[in-house]
């Protein structure tokens, strides 16, 4: 087990938005943290990653080092694209070289072309700087990774390759991760497991486990899965009126 929450309870200006809520991630294990907008998967995400301290309960890391990734890329932009995503190593120490090699050999990860490398962020598309900011998050080889929504801004098809690519690394490099998003068909293509978060109840209304192999998640069958989620009584929630999650 790399990270466990247990019994956090947190909130803002004295409106709590979190009770006793506890969950786990495991290595090598990609879990999706999904629920209504509003039912605190950011503030869940914050928490697991040590950028708040919850009101109540306790986090216990089993691991040496974690990355975030947030919806936009928060490069510097004074910075190139190499040096933003060597940014990490820089700061642990690694010395100069081996940033290089590490961020070149990064960006190919992510799918950069080595001529971006040089390139400041305003020079860079949206695509090209989300891709940066994970081979950011790589470079650092992380054994855990939070994702907070960070596909939402970008279009359908770049979508699908950032996920690709984020299945392939943790596949390759067997980091844990906690995946936020409002897009269930993301967390149907990405996670091996869906956390349900509950307005109503201010914790976890269900875990489903999603059994079905990465390489078999063919359109179709993350399609058939969000279908079958839309018709289950444990995520009547997430499909209610005009709230979020919705397909
Ligand atoms: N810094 C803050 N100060 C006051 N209220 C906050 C703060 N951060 C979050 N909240 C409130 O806490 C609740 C949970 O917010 P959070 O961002 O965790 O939800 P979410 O599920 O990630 O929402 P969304 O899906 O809309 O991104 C919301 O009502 C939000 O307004």
């Amino acid at each position: 087990m790399r990270l466990a929450l247990d019994h956090i309870g947190h909130g803002f200006l004295g409106r709590p938005v979190i009770e006793d809520l506890s969950l786990s991630l495991a290595a090598g294990e990609i879990a999706a943290l999904v629920g209504p907008s509003g039912s605190g998967k950011t503030t869940i995400l914050q928490i697991a990653a040590d950028l708040i301290e919850p009101l109540s309960g306790r986090v216990r890391r089993h691991y040496r080092r974690h990355a975030v990734v947030f919806q936009e890329p928060r490069l510097l932009p004074w910075m190139t694209a190499c040096d933003n995503i060597a940014y990490g190593l820089r700061a642990s120490g690694t010395p100069l070289r081996a940033r290089r090699e590490a961020a070149e050999r990064r960006a190919r990860d992510v799918g950069l072309a080595p001529e971006d490398l040089a390139k400041y962020p305003a020079e860079m598309s949206g695509g090209m700087r989300q891709r940066a900011a994970v081979a950011r998050a790589l470079a650092v080889d992380p054994d855990v990774i939070f994702f907070d929504e960070p596909f939402t801004a970008v279009d359908v098809g770049l979508k699908r390759s950032l996920q690709d690519l984020v299945v392939a690394a943790a596949q390759r490099e067997h980091f844990a991760a906690l995946f936020v998003t409002h897009d269930l068909a993301e967390a149907a293509r990405i996670a091996h497991r869906v956390i349900v978060l509950s307005a109503e109840t201010l914790g976890i209304g269900t875990e489903i486990p999603i059994a079905t192999p990465m390489a078999e998640r063919t359109d179709r069958a993350v399609f058939e899965t969000v279908e079958a989620w839309s018709r289950d009584p444990r995520l009547a929630e997430l499909f209610d009126g005009d709230r979020d999650g919705q397909p």
